[in-house]
């Protein structure tokens, strides 16, 4: 890890790539029909994740992206989710694939964009869950690693757009 004070470490490259195994383990036989599985990507976030993850399945699967923001620059939500991207889901088995649930607040606005699409399933997978600090309810299909109410970065995530680049992830301090 690069020397920066006020990171932690918290979760070691070697522990995501082994519990990523396991995930995509558990999809590629939850999922294992001829139709190709449709991954929609979150970003920015979840760029790093998505990209081990789909290389650790066995299954056929497409691969799209959508874009939601709404932390911006700080480290609580605005409350407002802005989406961009256009994809077209109706009638696929769609996998979303996030880098954190923390309110629940992103995942929510984003389950409910595509729904009006009508696509045959929705499920999620995540690598982080913050249970603690859910204030719109999800429960993930699929989950990495369950963590405290701590600001993290790493693995994609970031904070102020710093840190997305390292391999592991890291507690921020306030
Ligand atoms: O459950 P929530 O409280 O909604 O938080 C989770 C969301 O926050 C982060 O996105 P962010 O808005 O920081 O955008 P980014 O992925 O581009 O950094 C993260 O990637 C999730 O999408
Ligand atoms: N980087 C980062 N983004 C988040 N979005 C919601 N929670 C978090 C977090 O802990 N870290």
């Amino acid at each position: 890890m690069k020397d920066s004070p006020g990171l932690t470490p918290l979760i070691t490259t070697t522990q995501i790539r082994k519990r990523i195994a396991v995930l995509a383990g558990q999809i590629s036989h939850d999922f294992d029909s001829r139709e190709p599985l449709m991954i929609v990507s979150i970003l920015k976030g979840s760029f790093m994740f998505t990209a081990d993850l789909v290389r650790a399945l066995s299954i056929p699967c497409t691969i799209d992206f959508l874009q939601a923001s709404s932390y911006g620059t700080r480290r609580s939500s605005s409350g407002t989710v802005a989406i961009t991207g256009s994809i077209t889901v109706k009638g696929r088995h769609v996998l979303l694939v996030e880098d954190i649930i923390d309110t629940g607040l992103t995942i929510n606005r984003i389950v409910d964009h595509l729904r009006l699409q009508q696509p045959s399933s929705i499920r999620i997978c995540t690598l982080l869950d913050k249970p603690a600090a859910r204030r719109f309810p999800c429960t993930p299909d699929y989950t990495g690693f369950r963590i405290d109410n701590i600001f993290v970065a790493g693995y994609g995530l970031d904070d102020r757009e710093r840190y997305r680049e390292l391999p592991c992830i890291v507690a921020v301090e306030r």
